[in-house]
């Protein structure tokens, strides 16, 4: 899914991410590797954020790791590219240039961010070693640190001299992104970072997140199963499936003309997105096996709307609207039939 841009901050084509080692030999005793993200293609541009949204494994972390390129084993990248303004397909660069672009070029907030910490090490510890690997001048990197962190209402005494252990959940996130955006990154992706807190500590990180984004420009990607928290902090909404990238568009336009049954579903789950059996209000049944998927759509087996064709054929990506693109064999029909509605 994508619109080519020329203010496009990062690149992602056809990209695709499986878990398990290749098969040696013909037999394979071990349990067939799982396509988590399938030939997916995604356009950040400079300055805007998209909301990645999807159930628990729909491949929305893994595709965050594998843009850092830095999969936990045995994910491995097999098919596409990532390209990021200035240095190149970073899924073809070595280590060394890997470990320079990270942190300083592309940030990532992890899901849990408290478990980057060091319990040994002070928050002004961890900040130096930041410095120290990006060559930054102590004194000039602490202002910085500094300034964010007021901006990120953090008493800066305290959590300097601070282990990670004597702060909050929520300051300690706070901390993480102080420490992603420090370089000035032109993209950050965010993993989930305010599905651990309460929802006060929650709307403060959406907060200082817009706050920080209005004083440097940065892209994001921020990873929920939220539907709401991504409509409210992204310019675009991207929805997974299955490893597939199966709607995306600017965030008015999904809200008011969501053209794939599922994306109906996860708004249709707002504000109860789960039942107490863990299956979304909007959308009854589970996704498919990942190391054993359907032969047409693979939301078929769901789909309220399903139609013979789509048990037997791949559906295409159509182009809904401005920037709208859907993967479903209906989506114009469905786009229209909720337009009228609205
Ligand atoms: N380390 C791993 N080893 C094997 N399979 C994995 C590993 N990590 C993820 N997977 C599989 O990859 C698929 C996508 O998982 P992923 O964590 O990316 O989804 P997600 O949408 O981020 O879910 P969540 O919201 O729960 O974090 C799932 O089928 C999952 O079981």
């Amino acid at each position: 899914m994508s619109h080519q841009d020329s203010d496009v901050v990062l690149s992602v084509r056809d990209l695709s991410v499986v878990y398990g080692a290749p098969a040696k030999g013909r037999k394979r005793k071990s349990a067939p590797p799982a396509v988590a993200v399938d030939h997916v293609s995604l356009d950040l541009k400079a300055g805007e954020c998209i909301g990645l949204i999807g159930e628990s494994g729909s491949g929305k972390s893994t595709f965050g790791y594998a843009i850092m390129n830095l999969l936990p084993k045995p994910g491995r990248i097999t098919n596409g590219k990532i390209e990021l303004l200035g240095s190149g397909d970073l899924v073809r660069l070595d280590n060394r240039r890997l470990a320079a672009i990270r942190g300083k070029q592309i940030g990532m907030v992890f899901q849990g961010a408290q478990s980057m910490f060091n319990p040994l090490m002070t928050i002004q510890d961890h900040l130096r070693d930041i410095f120290r690997v990006h060559g930054v001048d102590n004194q000039t990197g602490l202002n910085e640190a500094k300034e964010l962190m007021n901006r990120a209402r953090l008493d800066v005494g305290r959590v300097l001299r601070s282990y990670p252990h004597e702060l909050s959940g929520g300051m300690r996130q706070r901390v993480a992104i102080v420490a992603s955006v420090m370089m000035k990154p032109d993209v950050l992706i965010l993993d989930e970072p305010t599905t651990a807190l309460d929802a006060l500590s929650q709307t403060l990180v959406l907060d200082i997140l817009r706050d920080i984004r209005s004083v440097q420009s940065m892209a994001m990607i921020f990873i929920t199963h939220d539907f709401a928290v991504a409509s409210n902090i992204g310019d675009r909404i991207a929805v997974m499936y299955a490893g597939q990238m199966v709607e995306v568009g600017p965030v008015l336009d999904v809200y008011r003309r969501a053209s794939h049954p599922y994306t109906r579903g996860l708004i249709a789950s707002v504000p109860s997105l789960t039942r107490a059996d863990g299956e979304l209000a909007g959308v009854p049944g589970q996704p498919p096996n990942m190391s054993d998927l359907p032969k047409g759509c693979r939301f078929a087996d769901r789909c309220n709307l399903v139609t013979e064709q789509c048990r037997t054929r791949v559906p295409e990506t159509l182009t809904v609207g401005n920037e709208h693109d859907v993967m479903c064999v209906r989506a114009i029909e469905i786009g229209e039939e909720v337009s009228v509605h609205v």
